[in-house]
């Protein structure tokens, strides 16, 4: 059963539209993380859900139960910001027991909660520091766990981590999931950063311009990305404009094979789906022009002849030099139309596979 339903979301600050039409939901115990640059009306969604937002229309529902009237605090949900917001005055444990003394628990109930939660959260002995007497994360952590410990029905995370250096940041993000997964938390997890999504969520949500683009999983959404936009905005992707015509597009004098009517296209293809080999074949032949070592792999640059850069990955073990003349072998590859829907496409060579 869904935990939260999100049904025809819509908000509009005068003449803003920020979100429009939104529909998702999230099952019990589920991860799902709203991605998309920044205006996009991630954090508009989120603030609707925890009542900070009035929406222009659309339903919000928890648990079976239509949210609309109950104010913030009234709300089955938790939220954590981008700012910790912790109460400078007052000690960690002050912090993390205001919500329940709030909602009335006894003294020994609340000691209780406190120290499980704060075990939770790896700040066993922190009780009695003020905010200020610890660092960046760990305050970070005293602000989940002052959610986590009112047992939210659906935790709200708005880019919690982004004031936080990237190596803290990894480790953070982390404990949430195993704090998350450990728990069964039903938590919906705002970012802008693709590989935070990525490695985070059950599920993601593609936004743009207020809009849903695509929902799946973090795989679908890489392999089969059903706009351009989510194509362009997950991973790497290289892009050839070119135009179909009785469906064959022509990139550099090589002819591909697009299922779409005609007009203009962009050829997407994965840098991994690209094998470069130094033996002339019968696809595309470029110059290598860059060459970075990744550790596992190098990413390698190479310049078409009509001038255009495509990435590629190659593995460690063959001799590259910048200057080289290379030939492509594209395994797997799709197109997108002027309006970015996505079309099966393959090159007109042997080995191709279709996708999409
Ligand atoms: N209170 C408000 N009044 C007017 N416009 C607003 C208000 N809040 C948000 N907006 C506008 O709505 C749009 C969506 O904003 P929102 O904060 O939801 O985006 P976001 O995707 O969360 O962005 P970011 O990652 O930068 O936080 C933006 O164009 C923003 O300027």
């Amino acid at each position: 059963m869904s935990k939260l339903i999100v049904e025809n979301l819509t908000k509009n600050f005068s003449s803003t539209q920020a979100v429009s039409e939104v529909s998702v939901s999230i099952g019990d115990g589920e991860l799902l993380c709203l991605l998309g640059p920044s205006g996009c009306g991630k954090s508009t969604v989120l603030r609707m859900i925890a009542g900070f937002e009035t929406p222009t229309s659309g339903r919000i529902v928890i648990d079976g139960e239509d949210v609309a009237h109950l104010t913030p605090d009234k709300r089955p949900t938790g939220m954590v910001f981008q700012s910790h917001a912790l109460w400078s005055h007052m000690t960690v444990f002050q912090n993390i027991a205001f919500g329940l003394k709030l909602r009335g628990f006894a003294r020994e109930a609340v000691r209780g909660k406190v120290s499980e939660v704060l075990e939770l959260v790896g700040l066993a002995g922190y009780e009695r520091r003020y905010p200020g007497q610890l660092s960046g994360g760990q305050q970070q952590r005293v602000a989940i766990a002052r959610c986590v410990v009112l047992t939210p029905k659906i935790l709200l995370m708005d880019e919690p981590f982004s004031a936080l250096d990237a190596h803290l940041r990894v480790r953070l993000r982390e404990e949430v999931r195993g704090i998350q997964q450990r728990l069964g938390l039903t938590t919906l997890f705002v970012t802008h950063d693709q590989e935070e999504a990525l490695t985070l969520a059950d599920r993601i949500v593609v936004m743009k311009s207020g809009r849903v683009e695509q929902i799946g999983s973090p795989s679908a959404i890489y392999a089969q990305p059903v706009t351009r936009f989510v194509a362009e905005f997950i991973g790497t992707m290289n892009m050839m404009e070119t135009t179909v015509s009785a469906g064959a597009a022509t990139v550099d004098g090589k002819s591909f094979a697009v299922d779409g009517s005609d007009g203009p296209y962009a050829l997407a293809i994965r840098p991994e789906d690209i094998g470069l080999s130094h033996a002339p074949g019968a696809g595309l032949s470029a110059v290598v022009e860059r060459i970075l070592d990744l550790g596992a792999f190098r990413m390698v640059d190479v310049r078409l002849g009509n001038g255009q850069i495509v990435k590629a990955q190659m593995g460690k073990t063959e001799a590259c030099r910048i200057g080289d003349r290379i030939w492509l072998a594209v395994s797997a590859m799709v197109a997108f139309d002027a309006g970015g829907a996505v079309h099966a496409a393959r090159p007109f060579h042997p080995g191709a596979r279709l996708h999409g």
